[in-house]
């Protein structure tokens, strides 16, 4: 039995759960392949998400999930955001009772439209304060190579925010917390979003200015989003919103700004998704995003402009950092 269970031995649960461990967490990873699991157990390697990386002899693997869970006193998920429901419903029931819940996923359910969070306290039926969310610039290789980090740990229970924030820190690797789970959980989901838009510009060949206009007025969207959700803007001026916009629009590392990309290249949403081996949660949050944003009445024009790239109904050369001419020139 480990104290602390983390599900899904893709490049983040993999890279969080070594996280923790060189924290001096006793650590157990669920992979749901077997093969995967006896890999990191015998050879301390992850070799499809993180080559080159060798894992600490502390860290145990197992594919046997509810061995997993077994007196484990916190809980990590790492599952890409649309398989959550699932899991958490076939194997809920074997999660300790009390202990704290922590989504470390940037994505928003399709149909549901609802956060990580919310399908946590939905399919678990446990106190919102139960659950924690962690979000920063958190490209999984460079921490797993211990490059230095900082993250958020959100909850709305500041006990719940800082037990786990305890756990989830070592030399290389610093959690903050704060209390604004909307604004911490949707700076990662709407950062997809606007590196979706980046790499679709790099994919067509435009340069640092396009890239600049639309980070920035990416944040202001992405921001008047959240805020319009009861976020406080705050939090998407730190870590979770323009610390991670920064990162993820930065560097090839993102698999959102590598699906971008192949759009502006001229791939058509099935080949991107085709050719991804790794998940790029924007493609599945652009139309929940986009819907939510309708219901409050919320303008964002980058979001609509990768959404049509998707859709294949704008050239990828048209992208810009506004769409309509009718905008008001005055900067927001
Ligand atoms: N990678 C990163 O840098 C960061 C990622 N995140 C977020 O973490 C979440 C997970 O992403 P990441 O680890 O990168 O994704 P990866 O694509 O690297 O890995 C996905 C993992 O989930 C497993 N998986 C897929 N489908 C299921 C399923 N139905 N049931 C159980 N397990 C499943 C995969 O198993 P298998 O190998 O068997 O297919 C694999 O272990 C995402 O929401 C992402 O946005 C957050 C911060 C940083
Ligand atoms: O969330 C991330 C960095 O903080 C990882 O981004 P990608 O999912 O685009 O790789």
């Amino acid at each position: 039995m480990a104290d602390v269970a983390v599900l899904g031995a893709g490049s983040w649960g993999t890279t969080f759960a070594k996280t923790l461990a060189d924290g001096g967490a006793d650590t157990v990873l669920w992979a749901r392949r077997p093969e995967a699991a006896r890999e990191i157990d015998e050879s301390r390697r992850n070799t499809r998400y993180l080559p080159g990386i060798t894992l600490p002899a502390s860290l145990h693997a197992t594919s046997d999930i509810r061995a997993a869970l077994e007196g484990a006193s916190q809980v990590y998920l790492a599952v890409p955001s649309q398989q959550l429901r699932q899991l958490l419903r076939e194997h809920g029931d074997a999660i300790e009772a009390g202990a704290p819940v922590v989504s470390l996923m940037k994505g928003v359910e399709a149909g549901t439209r609802l956060r990580m969070s919310e399908v946590i306290a939905q399919e678990l039926r446990i106190d919102p304060e139960r659950i924690a969310v962690v979000s920063g610039p958190n490209l999984a290789l460079e921490i797993a190579q211990e490059q230095p980090t900082a993250a958020v740990v959100s909850s709305t229970s500041p006990t719940t925010a800082r037990d786990v924030a305890k756990r989830a820190r070592n030399d290389y690797f610093h959690s903050f917390i704060n209390t604004d789970v909307i604004g911490t959980e949707f700076g990662g989901v709407l950062k997809n979003l606007v590196a979706l838009a980046i790499g679709i510009v790099d994919g067509v060949g435009y340069g640092e200015n396009t890239k600049a206009s639309i980070i920035t007025r990416g944040l202001a969207e992405l921001t008047d989003f959240a805020v319009a959700h009861g976020a406080e803007r705050e939090t998407l001026r730190g870590l979770a919103g323009l610390g991670d916009l920064i990162a993820t629009c930065g560097s090839p590392l993102s698999r959102n700004f590598t699906a971008g990309r192949l759009l502006g290249m001229g791939y058509s949403r099935t080949d991107v998704i085709a050719r991804m081996e790794q998940v790029a949660e924007g493609l599945a949050s652009v139309d929940p995003v986009a819907e939510l944003a309708a219901a409050r009445g919320v303008r964002m024009p980058i979001l609509e402009q990768v959404r049509l790239v998707l859709d294949g109904a704008m050239d990828p050369r048209d992208i810009a950092p506004h769409l309509t001419t009718d905008d008001e020139p005055i900067e927001e």
